[in-house]
């Protein structure tokens, strides 16, 4: 079962269930999660005096598991328990087995420990964090490490409940949830690791997860074969205006080294087309009008936005190429000529918000964007990619990826127009519209990655940066066996 999928806190909980009903035990997967942290923390931190903060559930469950295991190795352990377990629960049975020092949650313990472990709440979180245990995890000073999610991150969004505290190292269990992908819960995560506790994929097949972390093996790059000539690889045509012709232009060069059989970029001004034709010699540039440009059916998919003004005349192009049954990438000035309407969208295959468009367009997402993503997905009709370091791309079938490849040196002006240019360029040889748009995004990633290697901690990245790394980029994302 796909091992890119993400479940939800909820799903989790249905995904221990089954494994219980099918005859594993609960105790057996606690001892399982316990050993799985131990273990990373142990590869992680030399022997030093620990305090586990247990929460009521299994979380602090797995908490005294690890505690055990910890002591059992000669590690100096405490057990600060915020309240005791439910009678009867694997969890009660766990903190039966310890024997070791008990003391009171309070900060005078937390300052004594040079680690400190956060084994409070896990998938089971379902309200913010009372004042008191904030306060205590606020006070913390030395490395944290989280069981399955730091306490107060909400699995499902990534959101924060109140105060979550920023761990050193997370150990999840059996699938990530979304929120060790999305912000700003992966950043309080630290490392990840993710662990195999003993529950069977097949789980997965009743609970049928909806979310998956972007990467390849999520999708195929397009294969090029000896039969594949210019027109079979897609026509992608970029409308510019006269304004900003340096983002049609870097759009076109990205589609043109994601595979893109042809690449043309439209303009109706001639001095905008002596400008285009300075490019690169392999770009395309025409002067005919749109009408004749969309007789070639040929001609498709179509990139509406990077270097398009947000105005009527964007929008009447958008409805004329969508109307004229093209695929559409819709990004910047296009998706602005929408604001406020997000039916004027309709019929588009890909659209490529930033925050500010999206707001623009489908209003605020509020605090669970992976949900507001999804429904404007659902409302266009086309895939969303909500751009950001954790960027969201959502289909209306209700499959949602996260991406988390992106390092922060890629929020630069341009950029976005070299990842519309890659979804449009991969939309042209015949990847469907979800599997483009993540495709895309991970390409973005990963090629700025590449570009970055090397590079002193902070050097700039310009868009233009990313060009040689495309290919390699797309190379590493070929299946490594057919
Ligand atoms: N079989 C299983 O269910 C397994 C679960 N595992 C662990 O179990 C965890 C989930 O266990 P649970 O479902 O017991 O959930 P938690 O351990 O997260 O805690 C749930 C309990 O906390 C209470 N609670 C929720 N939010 C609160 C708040 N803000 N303040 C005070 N109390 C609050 C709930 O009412 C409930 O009693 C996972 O995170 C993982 O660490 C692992 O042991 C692997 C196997
Ligand atoms: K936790």
């Amino acid at each position: 079962m796909n091992r890119h999928a993400l479940l939800t806190p909820e799903e989790m909980g249905r995904a221990d269930a089954a494994a219980i009903a099918a005859g594993r035990s609960g105790e057996a997967l606690m001892l399982a999660a316990g050993r799985a942290v131990a273990e990373a923390v142990r590869r992680r931190f030399s022997p030093r005096r620990t305090l586990v903060l247990a929460g009521p559930g299994n979380n602090g469950g797995d908490g005294y598991v690890l505690a055990r295991l910890l002591e059992q190795a000669g590690w100096p352990v405490a057990m600060a328990p915020l309240a005791p377990p439910r009678p009867g629960s694997d969890a009660a049975a766990a903190a039966a087995r310890w024997r070791g020092p008990v003391v009171p949650f309070a900060a005078a313990e937390v300052g004594r420990a040079a680690l400190v472990v956060d084994a409070l709440f896990g998938a089971g979180l379902s309200r913010p964090l009372s004042g008191d245990v904030a306060q205590l995890l606020r006070s913390v000073r030395a490395p944290l490490v989280a069981v399955d999610i730091p306490s107060g991150v909400d699995g499902a969004t990534g959101g924060i409940l109140g105060y979550a505290p920023q761990a050193a190292l997370t150990v999840t269990f059996f699938r990530r949830k979304p929120g060790h992908l999305l912000l700003p819960g992966r950043d309080l995560c630290g490392e990840t690791v993710l662990a195999e506790i003993g529950l069977p994929d097949t789980v997965l097949e009743a609970i049928a997860p909806r979310a998956f972390g972007n990467a390849p093996g999520l999708w195929r790059p397009p294969l090029r074969d000896s039969g594949s000539h210019k027109f079979s690889r897609g026509h992608v045509t970029i409308p510019c205006g006269a304004a900003l012709p340096g983002a049609a232009r870097l759009a076109a060069g990205a589609a043109r080294r994601a595979g893109a059989g042809l690449v043309s970029l439209a303009t109706d001004d001639a001095a905008t087309a002596a400008i285009l034709r300075g490019g690169e010699p392999g770009l395309m540039v025409t002067t005919e009008a749109v009408e004749h440009l969309l007789e070639d059916r040929r001609r498709d998919p179509w990139l509406l936005g990077p270097g398009l003004p947000p105005d009527d005349a964007t929008r009447a192009l958008l409805r004329r190429v969508t109307g004229a049954g093209r695929m559409v990438v819709a990004d910047g000035g296009a998706l602005t000529a929408c604001a406020g309407d997000p039916a004027g969208l309709q019929g588009a295959a890909i659209l490529t918000p930033h925050a500010g468009e999206f707001l623009r367009v489908f209003g605020d997402p509020g605090d669970d964007r992976l949900a507001a993503a999804r429904k404007a997905a659902d409302v266009t009709g086309a895939v969303i990619l909500l751009k950001g370091s954790d960027s969201i791309i959502a289909a209306p079938d209700g499959r949602a990826a996260i991406n988390h490849n992106a390092p922060p040196a890629l929020a630069t002006a341009g950029s976005g127009d070299v990842l519309a240019g890659l979804a449009a360029g991969l939309l042209g040889q015949g990847m469907g519209a979800f599997d483009a748009a993540c495709a895309a995004a991970w390409l973005h990633g990963d090629a700025a990655q590449r570009a970055l290697a090397g590079q002193p901690a902070g050097s700039p990245l310009l868009p233009e940066d990313l060009f040689p790394e495309i290919g390699k980029s797309l190379a590493s994302a070929l299946p490594s066996s057919p």
